[in-house]
């Protein structure tokens, strides 16, 4: 919070300050107003966290508002009389870097006509464009795919979907928070890496996800009720990686419908929205590559048919760990349970799903999820952050002898699976 998170407050006020003119053009004074008054709020924020200040109550008038201020009073409920009210630096980590986030949000919006400014696009976009020669490289991998795909047996399905699933984990280097806002773009071909990269997996369950949808495969006629979903993380290359994977489970009919769970406001930098969803398809037709023309066709088919479903819901952008999903948010545990499996992307998810606790690394996944169910799932993650279950004995040992950082560069990964009891 000391280091990274000024930085990235530094760097919205950055992005406001250069896009001035563009606010004059469109909105005249008015817009220009509207940019002074939310840098001051977005300064009045940085300095606030930067002098430990206490954790304010929300002002606006959200949809979240009473919960995240009902959570505040929670947090403050944790503490002691002496220990004063919670403040930047002495509360969960989680929680003041969601709030952060959340305040973000709140400044913007007071802002009007400028009010529905992300101050996080153009990092997205930028991410994406520099991308751009490995996005080609994926696409075409995906088009030759399709074009053999009835002809692939049992095992060769097998290992596209494992090579795609791959594909998607490393995809999720590419997140723009860890780096302050910095660029991550993905510059080297991920698809010839793959095999180099395999013992940086710390646990791999891909067999049961295997196993499951090929049971559903057998059991089911034709796989037609086969739902997945897939709870997305960072936009550019990540999101582009899971939409390669996504179509792919389509026309492998190993599932019949992907269901993409995305943010409803700007968060952790490069979380996808859905403007970004919508935005990236519409790159992806619009680069000139013929490969990526016929992908970024067949994407925004998916949408307009209803293969693919992009939702999201006001949950994924609260502080809460996945455990309370069911009494905060109780619709969307309820729709997640209509899925044969569910995809936990990135980082920040599975800090959610484990609560962020500092758990035994040997802990047992399931019992991390402390009663989180909906339906079976599995996390897609390379490290970013302290928390990590799982694990054989003495393997975090290990690592942490070869590599003292190994929880936090993102340079390892995980496929972990859980299935209701
Ligand atoms: O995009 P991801 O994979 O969720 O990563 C974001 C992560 O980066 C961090 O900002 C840095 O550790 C974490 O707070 C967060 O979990
Ligand atoms: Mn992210």
């Amino acid at each position: 919070m000391k280091d990274r998170a000024p930085q990235i407050l530094t760097k919205a006020i950055d992005t406001l300050h250069r896009h001035k003119n563009e606010f004059f053009e469109k909105h005249g004074e008015k817009g220009m107003e509207a940019e002074k008054k939310a840098i001051s709020l977005l300064s009045k924020l940085r300095n606030e966290l930067q002098t430990d200040k206490p954790i304010n109550p929300l002002v606006d008038k959200c949809i979240d508002t009473d919960i995240w201020n009902q959570y505040l009073e929670y947090q403050q409920s944790l503490l002691s009389e002496s220990d004063g009210k919670p403040s930047w630096f002495h509360s969960p980590w989680l929680f003041v870097e969601c709030y952060m986030y959340r305040r973000i949000h709140e400044a913007i919006i007071q802002c009007p006509p400028i009010d529905d400014f992300d101050v996080f696009r153009e990092c997205k976009d930028k991410n994406f464009f520099e991308s751009q020669e490995s996005i080609s490289i994926l696409c075409t991998h995906l088009q030759q795919l399709t074009r053999s795909i009835e002809d692939l047996d049992e095992n060769q399905l097998k290992s596209e979907f494992f090579k795609l699933l791959q594909i998607s984990l490393w995809g999720n280097k590419c997140d723009l928070s860890l780096s302050g806002g910095k660029s991550s773009s993905q510059k080297t071909d991920v698809v010839s890496s793959l095999e180099d990269l395999k013992p940086f997996i710390v646990v791999n369950e891909l067999e049961h996800l295997w196993t499951l949808l090929s049971r559903y495969r057998k059991t089911r006629a034709k796989a037609s009720a086969v739902r997945m979903d897939i709870v997305l993380d960072n936009s550019g290359f990540e999101l582009v990686t899971d939409l390669v994977l996504a179509d792919f489970l389509l026309s492998s009919k190993l599932a019949a419908e992907i269901h993409f769970h995305g943010k409803t406001i700007p968060w952790f930098v490069s979380d996808t929205t859905l403007h970004d969803f919508s935005w990236v398809i519409e790159q992806v037709k619009h680069c000139g590559d013929k490969l990526m023309f016929q992908c970024g066709v067949g994407w925004e088919n998916h949408v307009k048919m209803g293969r693919w479903a992009y939702h999201d819901h006001v949950f994924w952008t609260l502080p809460h760990a996945y455990c309370s999903m069911p009494q905060v948010a109780p619709d969307l545990y309820a729709e997640l349970q209509k899925s044969c499996l569910i995809l936990f992307k990135g980082d920040l998810n599975y800090r959610k799903l484990t609560g962020d606790r500092k758990w035994e690394f040997t802990t047992p996944f399931h019992q991390a999820l402390e009663g989180f169910h909906p339906a079976p799932l599995c996390s897609i993650r390379t490290l970013k952050a302290e928390v990590q279950v799982g694990l054989q004995p003495g393997q975090a040992e290990q690592l942490t002898a070869s590599e003292p950082n190994w929880l936090t560069t993102g340079k390892y990964g995980i496929f972990q699976f859980d299935s209701p009891l």
